[in-house]
């Protein structure tokens, strides 16, 4: 596979076994793909395994969507950005003080600083979920709402669904980034995922990065399904 200069998929690494992730990694060219580490993997495996797959020359996005009073994630988003990790992430729903200092945290990193974005609404819930949760607009207007926030809060960007890509980057502008998760391949299977599409479709909605998980990790040949999302892409 050609190196990429910005590599579009970010593989969501969701192992509950370091020893298949690693062998899972070991097949991987960091300049196809970055790598996603969440809440699975980090419970069980901890800080040193983040440290074990940067120094592989592996951009990592550390995933912990960090949500709680201002001062502790922003001390959270430094331990981070002192793991060398690209692109860390907050919700959104966290809201402007705790955002803003997350951000004035990262100040002293000058360019080292990772991305620092702000989930909106999680891919899996649809209308019916935000109803329940009191909330009355749409998936697409709450996400609106809440990446502006993001936007106006300093960050670099947010993670929503590529349905919203489109009118967000006309709303937000070309430099702020769009994390797109519930991407399928066409013919795979949505799992739990609600509003999804293709890779093709969600970087021409105007998605930066493309969270990918099972669809390339669960494949019987995982480089090829990469591989074959790239050339999709180019
Ligand atoms: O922040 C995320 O990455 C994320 C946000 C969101 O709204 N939806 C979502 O699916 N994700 C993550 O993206 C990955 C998607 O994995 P697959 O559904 O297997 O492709 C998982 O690791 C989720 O935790």
């Amino acid at each position: 596979m050609n190196q990429l200069t910005d590599p579009k998929v970010v593989i969501a690494l969701d192992y509950d076994d370091k020893q298949q992730a690693l062998a899972f990694i070991e097949q991987l060219d960091p300049a196809t793909c970055r790598l996603k580490i969440g809440k699975e993997m980090f419970t069980h495996f901890g800080p040193e395994f983040v440290q074990q797959v940067v120094a592989k020359g592996f951009d990592v996005f550390l995933d912990l969507k960090f949500h709680d009073i201002p001062n502790t994630v922003a001390k959270a988003v430094k331990a981070a950005a002192d793991l060398g990790v690209w692109m860390v992430n907050v919700h959104a729903s966290g809201g402007r003080r705790m955002m803003e200092a997350a951000k004035a945290i990262l100040e002293p990193y000058g360019d080292k600083a990772p991305l620092l974005i702000a989930v909106t609404v999680l891919t899996s819930m649809d209308q019916s979920d935000l109803t329940e949760l009191g909330i009355n607009l749409t998936p697409a207007e709450q996400v609106k709402r809440l990446a502006t926030l993001t936007k106006s809060s300093g960050l670099d960007g947010v993670v929503c669904s590529s349905h919203e890509a489109e009118e967000l980057k006309v709303l937000l502008g070309a430099s702020f980034k769009l994390i797109t998760p519930g991407i399928r391949p066409a013919g795979s299977d949505a799992g739990d995922q609600r509003r999804i599409k293709t890779p093709k479709q969600a970087i021409d909605s105007g998605s930066d990065y493309l969270v990918i998980g099972r669809p390339i990790t669960q494949a019987a040949d995982p480089v090829a399904v990469l591989n074959d999302i790239n050339a999709s892409l180019s």
